[in-house]
């Protein structure tokens, strides 16, 4: 396989509604669709997580462009790739830099997956044939409101809800969900809102039969989650702290969560995530599948990524017409009773819609 030319566009695409965390709020998204072409003109497209600002990770949208186009792009056009395996080696020369790298290894493995005929899932080694799926809630203006959200989606059958929490909106928010839905598989994420000071707090959550609490403390610690651990009965969920394989292991060696959360871009792409997810297995660590609120080619991926078998609990990949109005792919991811159908289809299994890319593509440019 020898990459010829690759286009880098950014989107800009206006979510259905604003989605709100611990770190601000969101609606107007900017991001990169990364299409990489060989010379019989097969393309694979990938698609760059990080945000127009570094509240989640230190990684832009700028930052990412500057690294594909300066470094890892030169690394990779007109070399011959036996596998997309060797693209997280050939980035090895460059520190960090996750979510640009794993915009062109996906596109990468898109690309392999239809060159050798067969489903991206296939070609990660994963074999389920539909996934299950729940949402993730942002924090909302109300509780009556929130209660509102979660009615909605227990309807359309989402099998999971993650609500967010931050300090001032957590033990009545998860009070008032409860004494509403008893049952409901339920999760918070504080997106690093807290700190070992609110222990005697974050033990409070082990009332509500939660299935996990996500990344509670520092995104780059992993030493405080391990003695949070040890006081709370709920599992820790990382997302923020797994960075690499080298962060899972980590945590594992320490007792830093029961769970993880694995996303392509956070980790710098399939492989890297694949390697996380196998050692996960081995520690009887469960994961499941993040998301970062993307268009249908990140959702494509998600969805091929989590057909590997250690995903065992529902994922943060909804439906597109949950964030959009229209998917930039055809047909949409769609969500039946939580679940989604795994296309069979070759490479990533929906097709990008270029017509709809042009008129949200706010600037491109094309390497060869
Ligand atoms: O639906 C999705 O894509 C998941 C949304 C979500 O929970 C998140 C998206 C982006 C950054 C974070 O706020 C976050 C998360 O922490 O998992
Ligand atoms: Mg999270």
């Amino acid at each position: 396989m020898k990459i010829t030319e690759i286009k880098i566009r950014q989107l800009s695409m206006r979510m259905k509604s604003p989605f709100s965390t611990s770190f601000g709020t969101l609606q107007d998204k900017q991001f990169l669709i990364l299409e990489a072409k060989d010379a019989s003109g097969i393309s694979g497209w990938g698609e760059g997580v990080a945000f127009e600002i570094p509240w989640y990770t230190e990684e832009t949208v700028k930052t990412s462009w500057h690294m594909l186009e300066d470094f890892l792009i030169p690394l990779v056009l007109n070399k011959d790739i036996q596998h997309p395996d060797e693209i997280s080696d050939m980035f090895k020369v460059i520190r960090q830099n996750k979510m640009a790298k794993a915009t062109l290894e996906c596109a990468v493995w898109d690309l392999y997956a239809k060159k050798t005929k067969q489903s991206l899932s296939n070609a990660l080694g994963g074999a389920k044939k539909k996934i299950e799926v729940g949402i993730s809630i942002g924090i909302q203006p109300t509780i009556d409101q929130l209660l509102q959200c979660i009615e909605n989606y227990i309807s359309a059958g989402y099998k999971r809800m993650k609500v967010k929490i931050k300090p001032g909106k957590d033990i009545d928010v998860i009070q008032a969900i409860r004494a509403k839905f008893p049952e409901i598989p339920l999760m918070v994420d504080a997106n690093s809102a807290y700190t070992l000071d609110d222990i005697e707090l974050l033990k409070k959550l082990d009332e509500y039969n939660l299935m996990m609490i996500e990344q509670p403390l520092a995104s780059d610690d992993i030493i405080d989650h391990a003695k949070l651990q040890k006081h709370l009965k709920t599992p820790i969920c990382l997302d923020e702290s797994i960075c690499s394989y080298e962060d899972a292991r980590t945590a594992i060696e320490l007792g830093s969560c029961g769970i993880i959360n694995i996303k392509f871009g956070r980790v710098g792409g399939l492989t890297e995530a694949k390697r996380i997810h196998d050692l996960c297995q081995q520690h009887n660590i469960q994961v499941w599948c993040g998301g970062m609120l993307e268009s249908g080619i990140g959702r494509a991926h998600n969805v091929a990524l989590t057909t590997l078998e250690n995903f065992v609990l529902p994922g943060d990949t909804a439906g597109s017409s949950h964030y959009w109005d229209q998917d930039i792919i055809s047909p949409e991811v769609h969500v039946e009773n939580g679940y989604i159908s795994v296309p069979e289809s070759f490479g990533i299994g929906y097709e990008p819609n270029i017509e709809l890319m042009d008129q949200l593509t706010v600037s491109q440019k094309v390497y060869r």
